[in-house]
């Protein structure tokens, strides 16, 4: 029998614990990519068992909208509803001010809309991803119009990042978002003060979202293992 990787296990449990947060009466925001995953199956189960009822997701991307039907999870829009009582998603980057870098996903758009309408924003991620600082283990997406791909990397530039266009795996060219723009991943060698940097890259013209959330984050629930059992740990 094969073990299965120790990764996954942390994914599920904080996937679970989260789904486990949610309530009856509930409008629940949606995330995006394999932590969350696990939290919309989770709390599809929950529903389709009758543990609670009337729920209704927003989802943060095409990937969170095709989850949310398989689990037979009603689905709203922000045309429908005002805000949400709360919202599910990953994150890349946590450091211990509770800032995120998101968008591994190239999601951050819709994600930073819906995530900061919840009244509490829960963020499952596994032990791996807290750092001290962020930008120091992943590269920070930034969605662009594509006729703004050039000006905006020459601004990113002089801001002192490095940037590289996120390129397609099995497809030929550039990922382009749900939205139909492309993601710039930006290398910076320190990211001191998030807010500003945050700020001053959705100041350039053709940016449409940074994956900078500062201050947008309620809680953190860590998937960890500690002697060979998962455990999930809340940072408030
Ligand atoms: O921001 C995101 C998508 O845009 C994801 O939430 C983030 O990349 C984490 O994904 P995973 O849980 O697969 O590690």
């Amino acid at each position: 029998m094969t073990a299965i990787d120790p990764v996954i296990i942390m994914k599920q449990e904080v996937g679970k614990a989260a789904a486990n947060l949610v309530q009856s009466n509930s409008v629940v925001g949606l995330g995006t990519g394999s932590t969350t995953a696990y939290a919309i199956e989770y709390l599809g189960a929950r529903l389709q068992s009758g543990e609670i009822s009337n729920i209704v997701g927003v989802p943060t991307s095409f990937q969170a909208q095709v989850l949310a039907r398989k689990y037979g999870i009603p689905l709203t829009t922000l045309d429908v509803i005002v805000k949400m009582d709360i919202a599910i998603d990953g994150a890349d980057e946590v450091d211990p001010q509770k800032n995120l870098i998101k968008g591994g996903g190239a999601a951050h758009t819709q994600e930073k809309i819906v995530d900061s309408l919840a009244d509490i924003f829960v963020v499952v991620v596994d032990g791996n991803k807290l750092v001290d600082k962020l930008g120091s283990t992943f590269l920070l997406p930034v969605e662009v119009l594509p006729m703004a791909m050039t000006p905006v990397m020459l601004k990113l530039e002089a801001l002192g990042g490095k940037p590289s266009l996120r390129m397609g795996v099995k497809k030929a060219g550039p990922v382009v978002t749900d939205q139909g723009n492309l993601v710039i991943d930006v290398k910076f060698d320190s990211i001191d003060d998030p807010a500003d940097l945050e700020r001053t890259i959705n100041n350039m013209p053709g940016v449409l979202e940074n994956g900078l959330f500062v201050g947008v984050a309620d809680l953190i629930l860590v998937g960890e293992i500690i002697d060979g059992k998962p455990v999930v740990r809340e940072i408030r």
